[in-house]
This record gives C-alpha cells, sequence and structure tokens, in this order.
C-alpha cells in the first residue's frame, strides 16, 4: 500500500543517494552575517490601553556557520524577537533595522534565504520520512531544479539529520506509531532546508523533547549549520548543559530588554565580573534564566532591582558595545548579496495543486480512519435507510414514505457533512504554517482541496445511493437513479464547501460543529419539505429559502421520484376509488405522480436551471471560503 509512485520515482534514483551525504548546493555562500539594530516593538497594553514596549533596543549578529540561542523567561519577548527577525507578521508597531551582510533586508530577497520551523511540527502523519522531504521540493522548489537535484537534496538531507533507518518510515498518526518526537523535529528542520535557505529561525526547537532528544535535535542542527555556513537563531527555553553548549552565541532577553549578549563560552565569566557567581555544577542556562525572572521570586522588589542591574550592567559593558559595532554599518559602501548563489524559492504556481492533491490522495488513502471510517459510515446509513423505508410499493398509503425519505435522504446526508470538520481543520492548520512559510495561497489550497473531494464524495454518493435507492424503490428506472446520484452528489459537494468555509471562518472544532450544525438546521427547515414554499412566510422564503442547496436537491429528487411515476389510488368501504390527490387519471382510480408535486408548487421542467443555482451555490461557498482564507493571516 505504500508503495506510491513517490517511492518509486526515488527509488529510480536510489543510485545517487551515496552521493548526495555532503552536497555542495546547501552550502551557503552568499550571507556572511545578519545582523539587528534597535529593535522595538510597541503595542496598545490590554490593561492600561497605554503604549508599552515589549521589546525594546534588541541590538545584535550572527554571523555564517554560527548558531545563537535566543532565551528568556517565559513572556520575555523571544517569540516577538524571532519573528521580527523572520520578517514574519507581529502583532503591534515595529521599528528595526535589519542587515544581511551589509546591506538592509527585503522582504522578497529574506524570504529566499531563509527558512523558519515553528514549534509544533507541520507534518502529514501518513506520509514517510522521504516522501515529507519530497513534497517539501515540490511545494517550494523552482521547476529549474531538476529532477536528479531533487533527489540528491533530499537523501543528503536524509544523511545528514541521521535518518537513514527511517527513510521509509511513516511520520506518524495517532493511531499508526511512527518515527519517534525526536526524528519528527529533525525531519522538520530538514524540510525547511530543501531550499537550501542561508538563515535557518527555529522556534523552540526542542519543546516536548526529553533531554536526550534534544540534544540529538541540536547536535544535527549544530553539525549542518558548521557544514554548509548556515546562519542559525533559535529560540529555547531550559536547555541541559550539553545542549546550551552546543550554541556559539547567547541573546538573554527578560522583559523585553538584553540581559546578555555574546559568545556561550563567555557566559560564566561575564556573570561573575558582573557580581553573580554561577554555582559549580549547575547547568549555565538555568542559572541565567533564574537571574533574570522576576515571576516567582519571593521578594519582587529585589528580583526586580537584580534585572535592572543586570541590564544596566550589560548596557555598559564591553559585550554591549561589541555587538552594536558589529551591528553598525557602513551604508556607504553596502555589500550586494549574491542573489545568483542564493536559492530561488518558489514552485510553479499552476503545479502546487497537483501536489497537494497529489499529497492528499497519499493521505487519503493510508490514514483509513480519516476516509474508510466516513465511506463505511454512509454505507451503514444506506442500509439503515434503505431498510427503515423497505421496498415502498406504489400504493397511495406509501406516498408520504416516498416523500419522507427524500427529505431525509438529502437533508440528512447533507448534515452528516459535519463528520469532515476534524480531517479539514487539519488540513487547515497544515496550510496555514505552509502559507506563512510562503509556500502557497489560499487559491492552491482551496482548489486542491475541492478537486481531492469530488472523487471521494462521488464515491460516497454512489455507495450509498446504491444501496439506499434500490432497497427503498425509488423510481426504478436507470434514468431515475443517475438523476438521484446527480442530486445527492452536488448535495454533498455543497455540504462540504459549506463545512469548509464555516470551518475556515471559525477554525475551533467545536464552535465549527455547532455552527455547521446550526446552518444545516437552517437549510433542513426552509428547504420546502416541513413547510411547502408556497406557504413558507415571506422572510424565511426570500431571505433564505432561495439560497438553501438542499431545497434545489429536494426539488430535484420530488420531481425525479413524482415527475412521472403513477400510484394507485385506495378502495373505499363501498369498493369505490379514494385517491388522495386529484388528477387527470382519477377514472382510472390513479394517482399522477404530477399532482403530488402541485402540492409542493413544483413543476417538472428546468432542471438544467436547478443544477446550475446548485453550481451557483457551491461555486459561492469556495469563493466565500477563498476569501477568508486570503483575509485571515
Ligand atoms: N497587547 C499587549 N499588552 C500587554 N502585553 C502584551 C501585549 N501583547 C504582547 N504582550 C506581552 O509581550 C510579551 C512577549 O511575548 P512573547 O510571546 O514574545 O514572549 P516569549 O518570551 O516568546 O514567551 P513564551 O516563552 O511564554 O512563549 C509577553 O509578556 C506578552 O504578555
Amino acid at each position: 500500500m505504500e508503495d506510491t509512485q513517490v517511492d518509486a520515482s526515488a527509488r529510480s534514483l536510489d543510485v545517487e543517494k551515496d552521493a548526495g551525504a555532503d552536497y555542495a548546493h546547501l552550502t551557503n555562500t552568499s550571507i556572511q552575517s545578519f545582523s539587528w539594530e534597535n529593535v522595538t516593538v510597541t503595542v496598545k497594553d490590554r490593561q492600561t490601553k497605554q503604549p508599552k514596549d515589549i521589546l525594546s533596543g534588541i541590538t545584535g549578529n550572527v554571523k555564517a556557520g554560527e548558531m545563537l540561542a535566543l532565551m528568556g523567561p517565559s513572556g520575555s519577548g523571544k517569540t516577538t524577537l524571532l519573528n521580527v527577525l523572520a520578517h514574519r507578521d507581529v502583532r503591534g508597531t515595529v521599528s528595526s533595522s535589519l542587515h544581511l551582510n551589509d546591506t538592509k533586508t527585503s522582504l522578497r530577497s529574506f524570504r529566499k534565504l531563509s527558512a523558519y520551523v515553528e514549534q509544533e511540527d507541520a507534518l502529514v502523519g501518513s506520509l514517510t520520512v522521504r516522501e515529507t522531504l519530497y513534497f517539501a521540493a515540490q511545494l517550494s522548489l523552482p521547476s529549474s531544479v531538476s529532477k536528479a537535484e531533487r533527489i540528491a537534496r533530499i537523501e543528503s538531507l536524509v544523511s545528514a539529520f541521521g535518518l537513514q533507518g527511517q527513510r521509509d518510515m511513516l511520520i506518524g498518526t495517532p493511531i499508526r506509531k511512527g518515527v519517534s518526537g525526536g526524528q519528527k523535529r529533525r525531519v522538520s528542520v530538514a524540510a525547511s532546508l530543501i531550499t537550501s535557505p542561508s538563515i535557518l529561525f527555529l522556534d523552540e526547537p526542542t519543546s516536548g523533547l526529553d533531554s536526550a532528544a534534544s540534544f540529538e535535535v541540536i547536535n544535527f542542527v549544530k553539525e549542518i549549520a558548521k557544514k554548509y555556513k548556515i546562519l542559525v537563531i533559535a529560540s529555547i527555553h531550559q536547555p541541559s548543559t550539553t545542549t546550551f553548549e552546543l550554541f556559539d552565541k547567547l541573546l538573554l532577553l527578560s522583559l523585553g530588554k538584553i540581559a546578555y549578549n555574546g559568545p556561550v563560552s563567555g557566559v560564566r565569566e561575564y556573570f561573575a565580573d558582573i557580581g553573580f557567581d554561577m554555582p559549580l555544577f549547575m547547568n549555565p542556562a538555568e542559572f541565567v534564566i533564574q537571574l533574570v525572572n522576576t515571576d516567582f521570586s519571593r521578594d519582587q522588589n529585589e528580583s526586580t532591582q537584580r534585572l535592572h542591574t543586570i541590564q544596566d550592567a550589560y548596557e555598559k559593558s564591553a559585550a554591549s558595545r561589541a555587538s552594536k559595532a558589529s551591528s553598525t554599518h557602513d551604508t556607504a559602501k553596502p555589500t550586494a548579496i549574491s542573489t545568483d548563489t542564493a536559492v530561488q524559492v518558489g514552485a510553479n504556481p499552476l503545479l502546487i495543486p497537483l501536489t497537494l492533491i497529489h499529497r492528499s490522495f497519499i493521505k487519503s488513502h493510508r490514514d483509513f480512519i480519516a476516509y474508510g471510517i466516513r465511506i463505511l459510515m454512509y454505507v451503514a446509513l444506506a442500509i439503515m435507510m434503505g431498510t427503515v423505508w423497505l421496498r415502498l410499493s406504489t400504493h397511495q398509503s406509501h406516498i408520504n414514505a416516498f416523500t419522507n425519505a427524500i427529505f431525509f435522504g438529502g437533508a440528512f446526508m447533507s448534515f452528516m457533512a459535519v463528520a469532515y470538520i476534524p480531517s479539514f481543520l487539519e488540513d487547515l492548520s497544515l496550510y496555514h504554517k505552509e502559507r506563512q512559510n510562503g509556500l502557497y495561497g489560499p487559491l492552491a489550497f482551496q482548489l486542491s482541496n475541492f478537486l481531492i473531494g469530488i472523487p471521494y464524495l462521488f464515491l460516497i454518493t454512489l455507495l450509498y445511493s446504491l444501496v439506499a435507492y434500490w432497497l427503498v424503490n425509488f423510481n426504478p428506472t436507470a434514468r431515475g437513479f443517475w438523476t438521484w446520484v446527480l442530486w445527492l452528489f452536488l448535495d454533498l459537494l455543497a455540504a462540504e464547501s459549506l463545512v469548509v468555509l464555516l470551518s475556515a471562518l471559525i477554525p475551533i472544532f467545536v464552535v465549527a460543529l455547532a455552527a455547521v450544525a446550526f446552518a444545516n438546521g437552517l437549510w433542513m427547515s426552509v428547504n420546502g419539505f416541513m413547510v411547502p414554499p408556497g406557504t413558507l412566510n415571506v422572510f424565511w422564503r426570500y431571505v433564505f429559502h432561495y439560497i438553501d442547496y438542499q431545497a434545489y436537491v429536494f426539488r430535484g429528487m420530488m420531481v425525479n421520484e413524482f415527475g412521472g411515476r403513477r400510484y394507485e389510488c385506495g378502495r373505499g368501504e363501498d369498493g369505490g376509488c379514494e385517491c388522495m390527490y386529484a388528477s387527470r387519471l382519477q377514472g382510472e382510480c390513479l394517482i399522477e405522480g404530477r399532482a403530488v408535486l402541485e402540492t409542493y408548487g413544483y413543476d417538472t421542467g428546468s432542471m438544467g436551471k436547478y443544477v446550475g443555482y446548485m453550481l451557483v451555490i457551491i461555486l459561492g461557498y469556495r469563493v466565500l471560503g477563498w476569501a477568508v482564507l486570503r483575509l485571515k493571516k
């Protein structure tokens, strides 16, 4: 089952895998230094509503092949600084001066040159390690990078991160065990390096890992940084001593200001010089964090005083002067960044939806719980419906049962689209992370989501109809069957598009669930079954009935059943003919199905028009869904 196209193409080039172990293309030759001066971020304080600096005057730099640790107590501003440095969106007013080599950075050049690894892995659990890197390459590399080169990059990254043994292992889903937590992190970092960035940002790369796994992850990153001259900036909580010592530099923050900025090797000496001796055998990372943390101190005044002493000492220190000097620029002679050696990021936008469809396809056929269970649920529902309304006859006493079955078939099936919410929210979270990394936008996501849904929803429609339609004994003609399939398929397409719209708008599981259930409840009550359209009061009719996709599905299915069928009337005690609906065939003791339709105000023509309305509604939901994703950052 796991023998996919990806494996096949990768295997065909297996001969190159060892050649890729030391891959020159990963080497950064364009960026020698990245520096930042006076980074200040001001927000409107939540409580006082006054301007508040959550970062002020942060200056620093990192050089090719160096690894900088951004540390500080919780709330000290690490994430905010990391986001400013990575040119990501930050709440508040940002003032900063960022330089690559000696050149002021631009967002465009920076995106091409850097990669950002989020705290939470943005991985698809049902892909293998190698497939993950393959899709990262497909989504981020331009078509000018040949297939052989892609494979070489993948293989070199697999070996650089010590993942040879896990190459064909799944990342892992909640029900299928995959690689370990530390290996997952390594895959995330490796995937972000596929574009050969010069600067790598890591947000809490060791969170959730034990100290051995943390050391392993950071050690791999360190080796890569040294070997390929990559500049690494990582925010990190409390590393163990050995992990801490892997970093070259430390930028220690507290309450938005610098408490220390300099070599890791000089921490002990520096703090001893300003009057804070580090006990022997103490983890230096723990020592410095405790020193600048004011949150849990018994004596708040004392800890605040101590922090001010440390921050003032840093301000006056040689380390601060050195940092400022190396972050100041000779703007008269800027060194141009050679963009020809910098990687060209960006896959062909036309191919991105195809790559996303390919990825979803692998995910759907491996992730049985998410997809197979839903199919089984629909088949079970079909059996339930077919046996409840079992073999209805064309006697007039079954007309109501037919109508109820039609309502249930359309309305309940669209209601069950709520089962798609968890899977969609998972895809949405991956999309948000990949969008932040500049891989693709809402259009590619919407398009691929819609296209991948089509065969799947058609399969559900067909399975459901094959069982339920014939068991119930709806209009037993091939034309009748396929017309029913068409309406149910459109129904599910609309229901799923509604799920996408509402879940994109409110991406919280329980709230999205409530919103979709409410919307479906509304569409059910005004679709014409509960209250015939002619009787429905004007507000509900004009505001909601005409934009209710379930109304067109109910109408279409009703016309399919009653448009051309006849039903036998009953016989009274005197043996006379008693028809529930009057029609031209009353003399033959029959009811023409159209008489049933008339009570709802339905005519039998214009099917094309109503199918058109459905397509407009589906398109409308998708366009709105796209707009929501576009507006939400
Ligand atoms: N509007 C605001 N009003 C007041 N304080 C704010 C506002 N916005 C952000 N902050 C504060 O700015 C600080 C910086 O947050 P940031 O997430 O960068 O810290 P952090 O060091 O990454 O924290 P953690 O380690 O807990 O993730 C926090 O203390 C936060 O409460």
